[in-house]
């Protein structure tokens, strides 16, 4: 389905991190339907190139490049090559990330930093180096990070992401204060459920074959999140017509993180 205007971004360019699979690449195809010209990222460079092939034949133009967000480096390198390609960055999306799920006594020192390190330093990384692009070309930009549902109710077997998380949140907001002058704006999203791949593989094979039914049962709407619907969430905070949203975190669950209510009340 088709919602914004395929002008909406039009001449504006994004980056989109973890752009070549699940969320991200969903997220980097409304944006690309709204008009903007993509840089997709990711470690592996034969799935975002795939992914561009893709964007490409649904006439979106779309560059792809492997970065490591961890690496201040590989960073810049994808900042300095979105310049190159096409002149100028608008909007950012920090969708990189991920965690493994474990008892939290179990966490390895190096399992806990790894964590820490890939979402929280690999998000601010990629954030200064495209604030200060956005600093240099005096335009101002948009940034959404891509966090989690239950970022202020806790969420056993992932203390480690939801620390990170709580970090990027915490940086988010005192960023949205310090750049306001440079009418950089940035937002947070807290997707509930949504199945993909890496979900698949990283959660719910740990948590058991009924996981995603378990879930969603105790989601107010009564299913999982349709990829797209991340994408449109995304397109907007992106978009002129939020102009005026900035440092606020927009949860998008279904109602999954308002709880069960007080079902002894019989409506
Ligand atoms: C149990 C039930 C939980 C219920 C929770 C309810 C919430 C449900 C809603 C779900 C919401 C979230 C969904 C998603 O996030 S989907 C995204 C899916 N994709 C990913 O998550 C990708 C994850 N992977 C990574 O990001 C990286 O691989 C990672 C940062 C985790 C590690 O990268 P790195 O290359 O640094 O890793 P190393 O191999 O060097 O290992 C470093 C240490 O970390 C330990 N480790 C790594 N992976 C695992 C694993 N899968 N299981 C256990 N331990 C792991 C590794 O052993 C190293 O530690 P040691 O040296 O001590 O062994
Ligand atoms: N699916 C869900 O239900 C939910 C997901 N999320 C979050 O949404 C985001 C996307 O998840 P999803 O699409 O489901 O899963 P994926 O595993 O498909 O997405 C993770 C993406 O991040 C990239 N990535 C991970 N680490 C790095 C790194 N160091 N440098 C560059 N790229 C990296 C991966 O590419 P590569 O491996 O090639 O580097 C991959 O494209 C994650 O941050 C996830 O935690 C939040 C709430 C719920």
């Amino acid at each position: 389905m088709k919602i914004f205007s395929e002008h909406l971004l039009r001449e504006k360019v994004a980056i989109v991190t973890g752009g070549g699979t699940g969320i991200g690449k969903q997220i980097a195809q409304e944006l690309g339907r709204s008009g903007a010209k993509l840089v997709i990222t990711g470690r592996r460079k034969e799935v975002v190139e795939a992914t561009m092939q893709e964007f490409l034949a649904l006439g979106i133009e779309t560059r792809a490049i492997s970065t490591d967000i961890r690496e201040p480096q590989q960073v810049q390198r994808l900042v300095d090559y979105t310049v190159e390609s096409f002149g100028r960055i608008d909007i950012l999306v920090n969708n990189a990330g991920g965690q493994f799920p474990k008892k939290s006594e179990e966490i390895s020192p190096n399992g806990w930093n790894a964590v820490i390190h890939n979402n929280l330093n690999g998000t601010f990384y990629v954030t200064q180096a495209v604030a200060k692009q956005f600093i240099k070309q005096g335009t101002g930009g948009a940034i959404t990070n891509i966090l989690v549902s239950f970022l202020h109710r806790g969420a056993p077997g992932i203390a480690h992401s939801v620390a990170a998380r709580n970090g990027i949140y915490g940086m988010m907001r005192t960023l949205a204060l310090e750049w306001a002058k440079h009418n950089i704006r940035i937002n947070g999203i807290g997707p509930g459920l949504f199945v993909t791949e890496g979900m698949q593989e990283e959660m719910a094979s740990a948590a058991g074959a009924h996981f995603i039914e378990q879930v969603t049962q105790d989601v107010p709407l009564g299913r999982t999140g349709k990829l797209e619907e991340l994408g449109w969430l995304v397109t907007y905070l992106s978009s002129p017509a939020a102009e005026y949203i900035t440092g606020e975190f927009i949860i998008i669950d279904g109602g999954n993180s308002l709880g069960r209510g007080l079902t002894f009340v019989p409506y």
